[in-house]
């Protein structure tokens, strides 16, 4: 890469955020606009998230990008609303001859992987559009809010563009501009709140979130009465959160996830995203609260059969030994691998417990568990090391994740 081709380039990493309060519907296709507030746990990147490298340089010829290793198209609608407004937003600040100097008149390239499954319903698309639009931001010098650009990528990526609770508000106006996540607590809030993904399936889902939710809104008499019920619900959880009020917060999403997919099963025809195995995680997950004698956890599944516990670090031995007894790793898999972002001396469930609670033993159900905390918003690497592209300007294709 010669030094006259201009080449500059930023890298970023972005979290992956589980919604406590769901979004599940849309009421304009195009733009992204929710039927609903909705608010999530930004989680650590430590264990997820999505890496990006954004350049320009007089010697790209047109956009490319590549996902894990692979080169893909950028011609998706949802791809060319955020690069178009990125761009509109940096063209209004500059003028003149400037528009060359941070690359706006050249071509991006843009490089990214995340160090988890992509498409395999754990929120791959969140973190990927929130670290393109935050990388795209940092290059071309856009700052404020942008948020709302993420939106157009995937609505829920608007929230991984904050640490901690975050809400992403509805919004009135037609053409979204309000319709964008703020931070309603920050991640050191609660430092006890800690999160066990239990991977019960990495393949691709048979019906995506977007297609889901639009025949949800078209068919389902019951998200009716939901979207009435939100508000209040997306209140009470923000006072438990603010208060530290485990109990609330957990009946909450426990009642907001069993509500996403009973509109699922409403929704003609149906959607099933959740399979024998998470509902054995549900009940496993009452069990646990029943004999503990107070709600120490609780589970939310997304467009998919993973479940995502939420629970507080005092509690995550008990949990994860029950976890570990009704679902055993298959037997070519050590403990240290079965789970993953925590060292483990032991973990053994205790027999009184394990005779209180009547749900079959499923070997090999839950292929993984990843144990993380509450984390950050996005970040940008200084180190060149870290960048995506080689010294000549030439994107890392490194093995797909
Ligand atoms: N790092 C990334 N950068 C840009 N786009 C990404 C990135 N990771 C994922 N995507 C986009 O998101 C798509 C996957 O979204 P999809 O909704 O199918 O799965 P998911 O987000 O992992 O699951 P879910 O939405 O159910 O949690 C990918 O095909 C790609 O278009
Ligand atoms: C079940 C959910 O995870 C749905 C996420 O839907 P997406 O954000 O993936 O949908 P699009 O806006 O169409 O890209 C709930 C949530 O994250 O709030």
């Amino acid at each position: 890469m010669s030094v006259k081709s201009n080449f500059r380039c930023v890298t970023c990493t972005a979290p992956v955020n589980i919604a406590v309060i769901k979004y599940w519907g849309k009421t304009d296709e195009k733009r992204i606009l929710p039927t609903n507030p909705s608010l999530s746990v930004t989680l650590g990147q430590d264990e997820l998230r999505a890496k990006t490298s954004v350049a320009v340089s007089s010697s790209f010829s047109e956009d490319r990008m590549w996902l894990n290793g692979i080169e893909q198209s950028v011609s998706s609608p949802r791809i060319q609303n955020v690069l178009k407004e990125i761009r509109r937003r940096a063209h209004k600040r500059k003028s003149g001859d400037s528009k060359d100097d941070i690359g706006l008149t050249q071509h991006v390239h843009i490089v990214s992987e995340n160090n988890f499954p992509t498409a395999a319903g754990l929120a791959s698309s969140a973190a990927g559009y929130a670290c393109l639009v935050f990388a795209l931001g940092k290059l071309f010098g856009v700052h404020g809010e942008i948020s709302d650009i993420a939106r157009q990528g995937s609505g829920s990526a608007c929230r991984s563009l904050y640490g901690g609770y975050v809400l992403w508000k509805m919004g009135s106006k037609e053409d979204g501009s309000d319709s964008h996540a703020v931070q309603v607590q920050p991640e050191t809030h609660w430092p006890q709140m800690r999160s066990l993904i239990l991977v019960v399936s990495d393949q691709k889902k048979h019906v995506g979130s977007t297609e889901g939710m639009q025949t949800t809104v078209q068919t389902s008499e019951l998200m009716e009465k939901r979207i009435k019920l939100v508000d209040k619900r997306t209140e009470e959880i923000t006072q438990a959160i603010k208060e530290r009020d485990f109990p609330t917060f957990a009946k909450i999403t426990m009642q907001e996830s069993n509500q996403l997919h009973a509109v699922c099963l409403d929704t003609y025809p149906p959607i099933f995203y959740m399979t024998d195995t998470s509902r054995l995680i549900v009940r496993l997950v009452h069990a646990i609260n029943d004999i503990s004698g107070k709600v120490k956890v609780a589970y939310t599944f997304d467009a998919g059969p993973n479940a995502c516990l939420y629970l507080l670090e005092e509690d995550v031995p008990h949990v994860l030994a029950l976890v570990r007894h009704f679902f055993p790793p298959s037997k070519n898999m050590t403990d240290s691998s079965f789970v993953t972002g925590l060292k483990l001396d032991e973990i053994k469930p205790s027999s009184a417990d394990i005779a209180q609670i009547n749900i079959p033993i499923s070997e090999g159900a839950v292929k993984y568990v990843i144990h993380t905390k509450v984390g950050p918003g996005p970040q940008v690497l200084t180190d060149p090391e870290g960048s995506l592209f080689t010294r000549e300007g030439k994107p890392k294709l490194r093995s797909s994740s």
